[in-house]
């Protein structure tokens, strides 16, 4: 139960999605052609799962229909197909707690403070959640959100302050080529190459030419401190020798793994870190909480886009069951049906 003084707003909805990858995606369209609203929350800051982080610009040829598309493609579509049910979209919040409450609701709560209140949770968590990767440094942890930050949401506003980025990949370069029109920047590497866009490349190399980005070849070693401030960082350069860089602000972009966390600790049956349902309704141990995707086992499960859209149409229409009690489910075309182009908003050609 909520404390008595928990003043933080809640949202009530039919339908809480966890995970905005393809599958959470296709769930929203999946419900909203039964007539439910969905809620969606994801960690990352943006939707499309592991399509999007992991291989945007690589192709996929076993989607039907779509002989060949980009993970970056299909996120598009999917994101173009759920328009017409405009779901909640929360981002960049880890949804960390869900638990009964004693009206038979679930409630779930996030890393961010928001609060809902639903009649069905379809966790769509796939390998977990993406979360950065963490400086493994001593007393990187104390500095976090001060002189430490994993993204630049979290960074002081002071232009003219020096800034010392570590990171190989297009985020780390990303920050570099923003954050050098402000302050001066240093780019620290393993090595003197970066994986990014050419034309992202080509901008690093033109501040680079100009003065305006520095960048060092070495790994990070250890934190100095003065005090409980970060005062500098010293760094094992590619010859070998230990070089001592001044530094007061960090952002560290080394990448994102993803973290199973809190879905663990929800009481769920699980197997081998998955969620164990069945393959009627897709259905965890806990009636009206269903699993989608790669986060759920069952006999005969495969890892694919195709078997994660199969599970979130089944168990769409095992929630329906329990958002509309007691009225008939009937299974519509959305060729023929007028009520489903009333949902989706189209008005097809009459012969
Ligand atoms: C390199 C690569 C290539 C692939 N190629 C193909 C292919 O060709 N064909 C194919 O069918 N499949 C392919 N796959 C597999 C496919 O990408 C996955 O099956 C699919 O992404 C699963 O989707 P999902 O929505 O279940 O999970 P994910 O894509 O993993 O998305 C899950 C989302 O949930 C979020 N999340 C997790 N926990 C929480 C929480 N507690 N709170 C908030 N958010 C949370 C995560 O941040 C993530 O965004 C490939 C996978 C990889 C890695």
């Amino acid at each position: 139960m909520a404390a008595a003084d928990d003043t933080r707003p809640v949202t009530d909805t039919d339908a809480l999605i966890i995970g905005a990858g393809p599958v959470g995606l296709f769930q929203v369209f999946e419900l909203g052609l039964l007539g439910i609203s969905a809620q969606v929350v994801d960690a990352l800051p943006h939707v499309g799962g592991q399509c999007a982080e992991l291989y945007a610009d690589k192709p996929i040829y076993d989607v039907p229909g779509l002989p060949v598309c980009s993970g970056r493609e299909l996120v598009e579509r999917l994101q173009q197909q759920i328009r017409p049910f405009a779901p909640g979209l929360h981002l960049g919040q880890e949804v960390c707690a869900l638990r009964r409450e004693p009206d038979g609701r679930l409630r779930a709560e996030t890393s961010a403070g928001q609060v809902f209140l639903a009649k069905t949770v379809f966790i769509a968590a796939g390998v977990g959640a993406f979360q950065p990767r963490r400086l493994r440094l001593e007393g990187a942890d104390a500095l976090e959100g001060r002189q430490l930050h994993y993204s630049t949401d979290t960074l002081p506003d002071a232009p003219g302050e020096p800034l010392l980025i570590l990171g190989g990949e297009e985020p780390a370069v990303q920050a570099a080529v923003d954050m050098a029109e402000a302050r001066p920047v240093t780019l620290l590497h393993r090595r003197d190459a970066f994986k990014a866009p050419a034309a992202l490349l080509a901008r690093l190399a033109a501040l680079r030419e100009q003065g305006r980005v520095r960048v060092i070849a070495g790994q990070p070693l250890a934190l100095h401190l003065q005090g409980d401030r970060l005062a500098g960082l010293d760094v094992l350069d590619a010859d070998g020798h230990t070089q001592a860089l001044p530094a007061t602000q960090l952002l560290a972009r080394l990448g994102l793994s993803p973290r199973l966390g809190p879905i663990a600790d929800w009481g769920l049956a699980m197997e081998r870190k998955l969620l164990t349902v069945d393959t009627a309704r897709f259905e965890t141990s806990e009636p009206g909480i269903h699993a989608v995707g790669d986060i759920n086992t069952y006999p005969g499960k495969r890892k694919l886009l195709l078997c994660g859209f199969h599970e979130a149409t089944l168990a769409a229409f095992a929630a329906a069951e329990r958002v509309f009690p007691g009225q008939p489910i009937h299974l519509q075309y959305t060729t023929t049906s007028p009520k489903l182009h009333e949902r989706l908003g189209v008005t097809p050609a009459v012969d």
